[in-house]
């Protein structure tokens, strides 16, 4: 047992996806997974542990936000050993090479979080970036899948409605989208010495408006999922 998760000690895989959605894990459990556990509901942040053909893995609901992810990943690392965590969320475009239903792979996450001053100290910009071999891995078996992916940096913002941030010096410089997990958990990958990935789906664009409906959604998380499972036989 750890503060927030209820499983007992070797119940959760060394290899977690995290989406922030409970349902989402429900869901990636009871769709892809055989021989499946749920290990914990404490909160409702559903945990399970199955196998995806073959290969033991663990899906883990991470909650909205860097202080919800920062619990789930902390204590995936630090009381049950998890050596390879990868995100599967969704995300709002912001720049206009980037369409809802695309698959994005998180190669860096920019941040207006302070978790990196508070990390660092006054003067020193860290960069979280994904572990490069989840990143090059999942590059090649989404080219071998026919999934069209678009890898770069990526914002990991601390709020959702955020009408006062301009985001577009950001768009300039090449975000491809906003979202609000992935600097911590690459950050903490960092700090523990682990593997970290996001992938991402867009569900909706900030720019141009546009929006998947609940059919569309379905249909291309269900192809980032199907990645980061190949991601993880793979490994
Ligand atoms: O779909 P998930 O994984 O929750 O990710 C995105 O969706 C939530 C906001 O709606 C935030 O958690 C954001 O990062
Ligand atoms: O954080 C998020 C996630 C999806 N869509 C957004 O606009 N923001």
């Amino acid at each position: 047992m750890s503060t927030h998760l209820e499983a007992r000690p070797g119940a959760i895989a060394p290899i977690v996806l995290l989406p922030g959605d409970p349902l989402r894990a429900e869901y990636i459990a009871k769709t892809y997974l055989d021989h499946v556990t749920r290990y914990n509901t404490v909160r409702n942040a559903f945990g399970y542990t199955g196998e995806y053909q073959g290969v033991r893995v663990s899906v883990q609901a991470t909650g909205m936000g860097i202080p919800s992810i920062s619990i789930y990943v902390t204590e995936l690392i630090v009381d049950y050993d998890v050596q390879v965590l990868i995100r599967v969320g969704t995300a709002g475009g912001l720049n206009p090479a980037v369409h809802v239903r695309d698959v994005l792979l998180a190669q860096g996450s920019t941040t207006d979080s302070s978790i990196i001053l508070n990390t660092f100290g006054p003067g020193m910009y860290f960069a979280p970036l994904a572990d490069f071999g989840l990143l090059h891995q999942a590059y090649d078996q989404a080219q071998a899948m026919g999934i069209a992916v678009k890898a770069g940096n990526i914002l990991g913002e601390d709020r959702f409605y955020n009408d006062e941030m301009d985001r577009h010096q950001l768009i300039k410089y090449g975000v491809l989208a906003t979202e609000m997990e992935t600097p911590a958990l690459y950050l903490l990958a960092a700090k523990y010495q682990r593997r970290a990935l996001a992938i991402l789906t867009v569900s909706n664009h900030l720019v141009t408006g546009e929006e998947t409906t609940a059919q569309e959604r379905q249909t291309s998380f269900d192809d980032m999922l199907k990645l980061a499972l190949e991601v993880v036989k793979g490994l």
